[in-house]
């Protein structure tokens, strides 16, 4: 079998980049960058007070000096003539600094009266003033593949853009499998199992920026996989994922309708826990993600192969999970001949980051996915492990 960081190559070199499209910057967030954008003018775009008070010139700046009030420049009404040696001019926040003047006294620090103003407060080191271009110059760039924060959003605004140009969102389908299998809010039979795992990974998706779509459950029979397949497709899905009948039973029936639809594979079965059945494979650009049906081993598995295949395929290059270190809070058996993602609770000490796994570590078991809030690694056969020594976790939301 091969390893996981084997199977998460393969599965990258399966997807295609998205085409871009332009959108509002209103609806960009979270989007990723497809071309650089640059700054149209300089921020601020002239030299601009940054206090209420009055624009003098620093020669005059003296404590007790009396200086004459000859104009006022305001936010967006800025003005155009220039200081001159005894004079001092309104000003207020973010107002464009007149020529002449390079301080700006704060209004705390004088007393006015009569269209003069008396310093008397000591004038201190700072010029209250903000630099022409001192948050970014024309030309300034944001690059590509840059996931877009909201503060990137202001910045693209101050920058004079309207619009960005980003990778359009894959398109991933997801298909459940088993004549067990009903949607929640049904009527189930004694031997029925509410579909869960979609609701996960849909939503897994959209954090990550893909656009899936949830596909009727297709029941184990070959015509009903092979017709759910075709919708997907049909439904120009950049990745198609199915959900259980993965693995060797005889109702698994997933790989031969993957081999009927014509999807080229590329693997079946890693040396992984949770997760051993996953297969992946594709058809023309279209990739293809067999996730087992355990619900922890779907989800798992979505983290660790479907969201970096989304990743890719929006151009991204830090695709893989993060990887941090925490120290053990208990002491741990020796590992087996797979990788062991185990469900684990990690907390940020004073001291140290520590992490404690969950003593059930059953596949099926969602409750206990639903506590945990990172994956502990135990890579193939790691050694016993002490408390407080370190290990490899993946924070998951
Ligand atoms: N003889 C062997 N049996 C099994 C092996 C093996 O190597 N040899 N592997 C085991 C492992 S590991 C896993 S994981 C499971 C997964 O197999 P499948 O992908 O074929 O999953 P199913 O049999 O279809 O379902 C397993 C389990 O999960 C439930 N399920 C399926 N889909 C959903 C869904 N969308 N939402 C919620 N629950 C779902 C299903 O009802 C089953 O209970 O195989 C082991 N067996
Ligand atoms: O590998 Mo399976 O995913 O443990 O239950």
């Amino acid at each position: 079998m091969i390893t996981v960081e084997q199977a998460q190559a393969l599965c990258l070199d399966l997807v295609k980049t998205t085409p871009s499209e332009t959108v509002s910057l209103a609806n960009a967030q979270g989007r990723t960058l497809a071309e650089a954008l640059y700054a149209k003018r300089d921020q601020p775009p002239f030299s601009a007070s940054a206090m209420d008070g009055y624009a003098i010139r620093h020669a005059d700046a003296v404590q007790h000096a009396v200086l004459d009030v000859v104009a006022e420049s305001a936010a967006g009404h800025g003005w155009d003539g220039t200081v001159t040696a005894g004079q001092a001019v309104r000003i207020f926040t973010g107002a464009p600094v007149p020529d002449g003047a390079d301080c700006v006294v704060i209004q705390e620090n004088v007393t006015a009266a009569d269209a003069q103003i008396t310093l008397s407060e000591p004038i201190g080191t700072n010029m209250n003033i903000r630099p022409q271009g001192a948050d970014f110059k024309r030309e300034h760039p944001l690059d590509p593949p840059r996931v877009l924060s909201s503060p990137d959003l202001a910045l693209l605004a101050a920058m004079n853009n309207a619009n960005v140009t980003v990778r359009s969102k894959p398109k991933v389908a997801l298909i459940s499998t088993g004549d067990e299998l009903l949607m929640p809010g049904g009527d189930p039979a004694p031997d029925q199992i509410i579909a869960s795992n979609v609701f996960a990974l849909n939503a897994m998706l959209r954090d990550a920026g893909a656009e899936p779509s949830i596909l009727p459950i297709a029941l184990d029979t070959p015509e009903a996989l092979d017709a759910v397949l075709k919708q997907a497709s049909d439904w120009g899905a950049d990745i198609i994922v199915t959900i259980g009948g993965a693995s060797v039973g005889d109702h698994d029936l997933v790989a031969p309708a993957l081999d009927r639809f014509g999807v080229t594979r590329s693997f079946h079965k890693i040396a992984m826990r949770p997760g051993k059945p996953l297969m992946a494979g594709a058809k023309g650009t279209t990739a293809f993600l067999g996730l087992p049906g355990n619900p922890v081993s779907a989800i798992v598995c979505g983290h660790l192969f479907l969201l970096p295949m989304v990743r890719r395929a929006l151009g991204q290059t830090d695709v893989l999970p993060r990887a941090v270190t925490a120290r053990l809070t208990a002491p741990m058996p020796e590992g087996g001949p797979r990788a062991h993602y185990m469900r684990a609770v990690f907390e940020e000490g004073l001291e140290a980051r520590t992490v404690t796994a969950f003593d059930k570590q059953d596949s099926s078991m969602l409750t206990v996915l639903s506590n945990a809030n990172c994956l502990l690694l135990r890579p193939i056969d790691d050694p016993a492990k002490n408390a407080s020594d370190p290990v490899t976790i993946y924070p998951i939301a």
